[in-house]
């Protein structure tokens, strides 16, 4: 399908009488990595927020793929995935069940088909099972796909969680902070995971990173916020060049 994947347009959003978000668009190519930056409180979040569909903005509009997308609920039918600040998996389970579960929830079968064992299940529980293993080993982490997650180190967490999101193939990834709280050797892992994931799967990703450093690296568009408003956009090196960038940066671009 031509036409960008997302297009982002005139949103604004207010939280009693703060504008998290006053008048921003922009819009993603399909298979483009773009970074969401800018200072605390400059509306990354919200806008991550209003793109998966938990906040809905006072005026402008979200679409994927051309169409309107307006409630959490359409996401992952729609193909699009999202990853939060902070863990969100079973710890008291196994790696492959916590990827299982995740693959599970985007299955065809009904509840009853599960609960019964009935229909399609039988196979489909296979067909999760080959398809989380199969993420597991392109994430080098196939080797623990029988440890309860809560004897994982946090790297391998993290990673765990990229699989719960790219085990159901999303056309679109929304990554909150993906290197957060993260030692530079598991940063430069999740790195090559991503761009990786990016060219295997062809998926564009959308990304809000505060290490300018990973920015710059992997992205190929950034979007800069700064007080709810977009002050610059374009590849790492234009919006580096940007004296606004610098402004709201306070000079941390200086290489
Ligand atoms: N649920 C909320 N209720 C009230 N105000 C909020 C809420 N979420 C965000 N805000 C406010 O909206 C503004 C933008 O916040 P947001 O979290 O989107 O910024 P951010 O760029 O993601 O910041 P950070 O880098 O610190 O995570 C801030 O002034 C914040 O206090």
């Amino acid at each position: 399908m031509s036409g960008p994947l997302l297009t982002i347009a005139g949103v604004s959003l207010d939280f009693e009488g703060i504008q998290a978000l006053d008048d921003v668009s922009f819009e993603v190519a399909r298979g483009r990595v773009c970074a969401l930056i800018g200072p605390n409180g400059a509306g990354k979040s919200s806008m991550l927020n209003v793109v998966s569909g938990l906040y809905t903005p006072r005026s402008g509009s979200v679409h994927f793929e051309g169409a309107p997308l307006r409630s959490p609920r359409e996401l992952a039918r729609r193909g699009i995935a999202r990853t939060f600040q902070n863990i969100a998996l079973f710890r008291g389970m196994s790696v492959l069940d916590n990827v299982v579960l995740a693959r599970d929830a985007d299955a065809r079968s009904t509840f009853f088909e599960h609960a019964l064992r009935l229909g399609r299940a039988p196979h489909e529980e296979r067909r999760a099972r080959d398809e989380a293993r199969d993420v597991l080993r392109f994430l080098g982490i196939d080797r623990y796909e029988n440890t309860v997650v809560a004897e994982l180190s946090y790297g391998l967490q993290k990673r765990v969680e990229l699989a719960r999101v790219l085990v159901v193939r999303p056309k679109l990834l929304l990554l909150d902070e993906p290197m957060a709280g993260m030692t530079a050797a598991e940063k430069d892992d999740m790195c090559g995971f991503l761009v990786n994931a990016h060219e295997a799967y062809g998926t564009t990703l959308v990304l809000i990173e505060h290490d300018l450093a990973v920015v710059m690296d992997l992205s190929d568009q950034v979007v800069v916020l700064d007080h709810g408003k977009k002050i610059a956009e374009g590849t790492p090196d234009e919006v580096r060049a940007d004296p606004l960038v610098i402004e709201a940066y306070v000079g941390r671009f200086a290489a």
